[in-house]
């Protein structure tokens, strides 16, 4: 691995294509590492002071001067002995990108780089481009929600779009397993926070917009997330859009990349026509044609018209690389995500899904899809974040209420939260609906309730934890996956029997 950019230590060649100014100390300096987090601070080191949303970084500056760093990245002035260099640029995250990008050795211009925004589908779509990818004979990278995967190695996810340090080292790592291409999910705090910045994208791709993530720590109103979202368009070569999708036209204000469109609308390049649904043996799928940009049948085992959309993303996405409609359709007929619309079985009476729906739009989506398969019942069992959003609680009450048959209200992450003020919060929304409901504060109970309640012919929704294995409560992670739930819920079902 060292190997790879063992000579990019001397200072200047880091700071290479950074506007900056020296406050104190020499430029000569050879750099033995690079890092964020005072914690792995080490002799010799360079030290970025980022002002977080909880701490300052400049106010560990005396601290790792204290473990023998070499050199500070600052925005503010901070005393330190003068043995230090201090650099000073306008933003400590985008140089920490852009040094980054040299410490590592520009991976980024080894690999072809896909970038996915949007308020969702996001992680099913880089799913699905790695799938077309790698059947295509690519090595592909992923980096996203659930987790980094480079090669055979899975590394869990902190976040969807990892800080800059991590996304250059996780490039690295991918060249150096011999990956030729990334596919990764670029959240909107991710573009603000400058987090992919110090290259550019060989594709960007937009999904959706929709209003979420507005609230503290996230963005301050709906204009500055669709401002974040269209920073991927001045940051990549070739943009596809989703013709479809509202504001399309402020994501494309100021884009400086060549515009591909994709959706159902007539005026897109790459179109879906002919959508027909497709129940299989418990499965939900959908067939349509590809027209356009190229010309073919497809058939997933995924349902509704947000995986028409996509499957189309990728396959737009895929059409870059000359991947043949015979292997765009083999993938897709293979494809599944973990906890988006994935099928459990408990019965063969009735069929069941986690999903990790944890909005309106996603959840409405989610529910009026799996409507025009005509279930029995529709039956959604859901709580919300705490420490998130509060417009959700309501916004996914009242879309519950308004389209399943039976809302099972419970408990998702409460964070900092009291889950019955959570589920109380909900009850507001679904109370301005006529929907029924039951409410059960404790998730693995109330998975039970559904379970034993299911009637033949009922679609079953767990939403709102998707891939997630654990219940954060009081900032402690427990173990909590719905897949282990639902077998300890059967597995005692057979000894009470
Ligand atoms: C609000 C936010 O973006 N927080 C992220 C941020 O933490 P922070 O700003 O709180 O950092 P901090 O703790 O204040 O520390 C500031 C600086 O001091 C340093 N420090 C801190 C303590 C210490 O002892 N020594 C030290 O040097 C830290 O390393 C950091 O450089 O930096 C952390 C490390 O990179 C992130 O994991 C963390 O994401 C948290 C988990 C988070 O919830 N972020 C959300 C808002 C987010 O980014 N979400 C998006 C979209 C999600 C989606 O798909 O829907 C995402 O891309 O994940
Ligand atoms: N294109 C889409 N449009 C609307 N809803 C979608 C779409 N794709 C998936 N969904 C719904 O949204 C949920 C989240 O999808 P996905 O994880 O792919 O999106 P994301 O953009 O990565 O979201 P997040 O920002 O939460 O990580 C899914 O479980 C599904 O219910
Ligand atoms: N990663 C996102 C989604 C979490 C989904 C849901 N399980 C919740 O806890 O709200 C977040 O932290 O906002
Ligand atoms: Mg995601």
């Amino acid at each position: 691995m060292k190997g790879e950019y063992e000579n990019m230590k001397k200072l200047a060649d880091l700071l290479e294509k950074l506007e900056y100014q020296c406050l104190q100390g020499t430029m000569d300096k050879e750099i033995t590492n690079i890092t964020f987090d005072s914690r792995k601070a080490e002799k010799g080191c360079l030290f970025f002071c980022i002002k977080g949303a909880v701490s300052d970084g400049h106010a560990y500056a005396k601290d790792v001067a204290e473990k023998g760093a070499a050199v500070l990245i600052v925005q503010d002035k901070v005393e330190v002995p003068e043995e230090v260099t201090v650099i000073q640029v306008e933003n400590s995250r985008y140089a920490m990108a852009c040094i980054s990008a040299a410490w590592f050795g520009h991976p980024a211009e080894k690999l072809k780089t896909i970038g996915i925004t949007g308020t969702k589908g996001k992680t099913t779509t880089t799913y699905l481009v790695k799938s077309i990818l790698e059947n295509a004979g690519h090595k592909t990278g992923l980096i996203g929600t659930i987790e980094t995967i480079i090669g055979e190695k899975k590394i869990p996810s902190a976040n969807t779009t990892p800080e800059s340090y991590l996304v250059q080292k996780y490039f690295a790592e991918m060249v150096e397993a011999g990956c030729d291409s990334v596919v990764m999910e670029v959240s909107s705090q991710g573009l603000m926070l400058h987090r992919t910045a110090g290259f550019q994208f060989d594709i960007g791709i937009f999904t959706n917009i929709e209003p979420d993530h507005i609230g503290p720590n996230e963005h301050k109103d709906f204009a500055d997330y669709l401002h974040c979202k269209a920073l991927l368009f001045k940051q990549c070569k070739v943009g596809i859009f989703n013709a479809d999708a509202d504001h399309l036209d402020e994501i494309l204000e100021g884009h400086t990349c060549q515009v591909e469109t994709f959706g159902f609308s007539e005026k897109a390049d790459l179109r879906a026509e002919n959508t027909k649904l497709v129940t299989g043996k418990g499965t939900l799928g959908i067939a349509y044609d590809v027209k356009g940009l190229m010309n073919f049948p497809v058939e997933i085992d995924l349902p509704g018209a947000f995986s028409v959309y996509n499957s189309l993303t990728a396959i737009a996405v895929c059409r870059h690389f000359g991947v043949t409609p015979e292997n765009i359709q083999k993938a897709l007929k293979q494809a599944k995500v973990k906890g988006r619309i994935e099928m459990v079985k408990v019965s063969d009476e009735f069929t069941l899904m986690i999903d990790y729906a944890h909005n309106a739009m996603s959840l409405e989506s989610l529910l009026t899809t799996l409507k025009e398969y005509k279930p029995n019942r529709l039956v959604c069992l859901f709580g919300c974040g705490g420490n998130r959003s509060k417009l959700r609680r309501y916004e996914m009450g009242e879309v519950s209420g308004k389209l399943a048959d039976l809302t099972i209200i419970t408990s998702d992450n409460p964070r900092d939260e009291e889950p019955q003020e959570i589920i109380d919060d909900i009850k507001i929304g679904i109370g301005k609906t006529n929907g029924k409901y039951v409410e059960i504060i404790d998730r693995k109970e109330a998975i039970a309730y559904a379970i034993h309640h299911g009637q033949p012919g009922d679609i079953v929704v767990l939403a709102g934890k998707g891939h997630e294995d654990y219940q954060e409560i009081k900032g402690k992670k427990y173990p909590m996956d719905e897949r282990v739930l639902i077998q300890e819920i059967l597995e005692e079902d057979k000894q009470n029997k």
